[in-house]
């Protein structure tokens, strides 16, 4: 449901943000005195699907619900116009990313995969999956929106995509799951399958902010991004806090939430995640996944 007042042009800045696990240390400033109070003065947070990060920023700027910024999934910028991206911080992954999962039942090849049920709240590990089924395994398979349900979503498709927190459980469940139903799954880790296939890191997610919203806050987009990159570097700096935090909160093993703050995400919007970025645009418009986009 959609809370948030709507801004007039002296309101602070509304952020549309994640509530998985993942973008908690970007986070940690906006969660944790002295700095926040201080930022709570700049900017009023709301927590949500990455999908719904998406359509905030989409909606007439002075409309109920609308953000300025928004930790979006990078293929909304290809649908969203007007935003800049907001240097320094990033969800991406160089290696493994543990959260964002295709899951197929073993004795289907990817070749007979007909349907492939997909998490709604996702719309970059959506784009990345259609971009492999295209142009690597099997370019006619069907996408089937879904809640994130893995039973319900092997009842109704052949394949599954899952992301952020709910593909953390299905792995923790994995074994449990195998010997409860007795049917044999592979679990490809979708950040890891395009790291193999095109030698790139893999972005999910950048903070964006509308052009207006700059102009409206009196400040720099290179000021506004202190405040992010400044929050990134406390949270890195306070991991095992994070851990305390998250372990009693989610039904995970502190030392997975440690693995996967520290080895799975990567958190720097540099040289390699742009090329990453801009590589993913490439591909999608190739295969038709996507618009093409012009970074600002
Ligand atoms: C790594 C993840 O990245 C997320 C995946 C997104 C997507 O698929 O659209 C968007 C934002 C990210 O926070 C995850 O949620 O598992």
């Amino acid at each position: 449901m959609i809370s948030s007042t709507p801004a007039s042009p002296t309101s602070p800045l509304r952020i549309a943000a994640i509530n998985f696990l993942n973008p908690a240390p970007l986070m940690w400033d906006f969660n944790h005195e002295p700095h926040k109070s201080q930022l709570a003065q700049r900017y009023q947070l709301e927590l949500m699907l990455p999908s719904a990060c998406a359509d905030r920023l989409a909606l007439p700027i002075y409309t109920p619900g609308a953000a300025d910024i928004g930790l979006i999934p990078i293929a909304a910028l290809a649908t969203t116009p007007g935003l800049r991206v907001i240097p320094g911080c990033t969800i991406a992954s160089r290696r493994k990313v543990r959260s964002i999962l295709l899951v197929r039942r073993a004795n289907q090849l990817f070749s007979q995969i007909r349907t492939v049920a997909a998490d709604t709240s996702s719309r970059s590990s959506l784009a990345y999956t259609r971009i492999l089924f295209r142009k690597w395994w099997n370019p006619g398979v069907i996408f089937l929106p879904s809640p994130p349900d893995l039973d319900r979503m092997l009842e109704k498709a052949d394949a599954a995509i899952l992301i952020g927190d709910p593909a953390l459980y299905a792995l923790e469940e994995r074994q449990n799951r195998e010997e409860r139903t007795g049917e044999s799954l592979i679990y490809h880790d979708v950040a890891e399958e395009w790291i193999t296939h095109t030698g790139s890191t893999w972005v999910a997610a950048v903070w964006a902010i509308r052009e207006e919203s700059i102009a409206r806050s009196g400040r720099t987009i290179e000021d506004i991004a202190s405040d992010f990159t400044a929050s990134r570097d406390r949270g890195l700096a306070n991991i095992e806090t994070l851990v305390k935090e998250w372990s009693a909160r989610l039904p995970l093993p502190a030392a997975t939430i440690r693995t996967y703050l520290t080895e799975n995400i990567y958190y720097y919007l540099d040289e390699n995640c742009q090329k990453g970025i801009q590589r993913f645009f490439d591909l999608a418009v190739e295969t038709g996944v996507l618009p093409s986009y012009e970074p600002k």
